[in-house]
C-alpha cells in the first residue's frame, strides 16, 4: 500500500488537498515510479492533474501543468489556489514530498498573482512569490 503525505489543515477545508492526493493515484509514472497529483481552484471550480510519462522520456508532463492546462482549456485564466501531493514509489516506504519544478512555477506565474497560495502537501503552504521571485512575464517582452 503506497503511503500518502498527511493533509495540511490549512487547506483541507478547500478540498484541494484531498483532490491532489486522489489525482496522484491516476499518475502514469512507470519510469520514475514517482506519482504526483495536483489540484487547482479557478473560477470556483477545481481541476486536477497527474504526471503523465512516456517511453520517450522527455515527453513527460508534470501534474501541476496538467491541472493548470485543464483549467485554462475550460476557460479559466486566473488560478486561486494550488495543491500538489505525491505518493512514495516504494510500497510501504516513507511518505514522499516534492517541490514544484521550475517549469510549473513559471506556468503558474502566467495565470496567477504573486500571492497565489501553493500548498505542497507534507511540506507547507507557500506563495508563488516565495517559489518564483521576479518571474519572467509578458511585461519583459515589451508587449504589455
Ligand atoms: O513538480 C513536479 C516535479 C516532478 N513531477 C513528475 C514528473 C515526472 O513524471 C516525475 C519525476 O520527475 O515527477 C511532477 O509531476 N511535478
Amino acid at each position: 500500500m503506497a503511503s500518502v503525505t498527511a493533509p495540511d489543515p490549512a487547506s483541507r477545508a478547500s478540498g484541494l488537498t484531498a483532490a491532489a492526493q486522489a489525482a496522484a493515484l491516476n499518475a502514469h509514472a512507470p519510469y520514475s515510479r514517482f506519482r504526483v497529483g495536483a489540484a487547482v481552484r479557478a473560477g470556483g471550480q477545481v481541476y486536477t492533474g497527474c504526471n503523465v510519462e512516456n517511453a520517450s522520456y522527455g515527453l513527460a508532463i508534470c501534474a501541476e501543468r496538467v491541472a493548470i492546462f485543464k483549467a485554462v482549456a475550460a476557460g479559466a485564466r486566473r488560478l486561486e489556489a494550488v495543491a500538489v501531493a505525491c505518493i512514495d514509489a516504494s510500497p510501504g516506504g516513507p511518505a514522499s514530498t516534492l517541490m514544484p519544478c521550475g517549469a510549473c512555477r513559471q506556468v503558474m506565474a502566467e495565470f496567477a498573482d504573486s500571492s497565489l497560495p501553493v500548498e505542497v502537501v507534507g511540506v507547507g503552504t507557500f506563495t508563488l512569490a516565495d517559489l518564483l521571485p521576479q518571474p519572467f512575464t509578458l511585461g519583459d517582452t515589451g508587449r504589455s
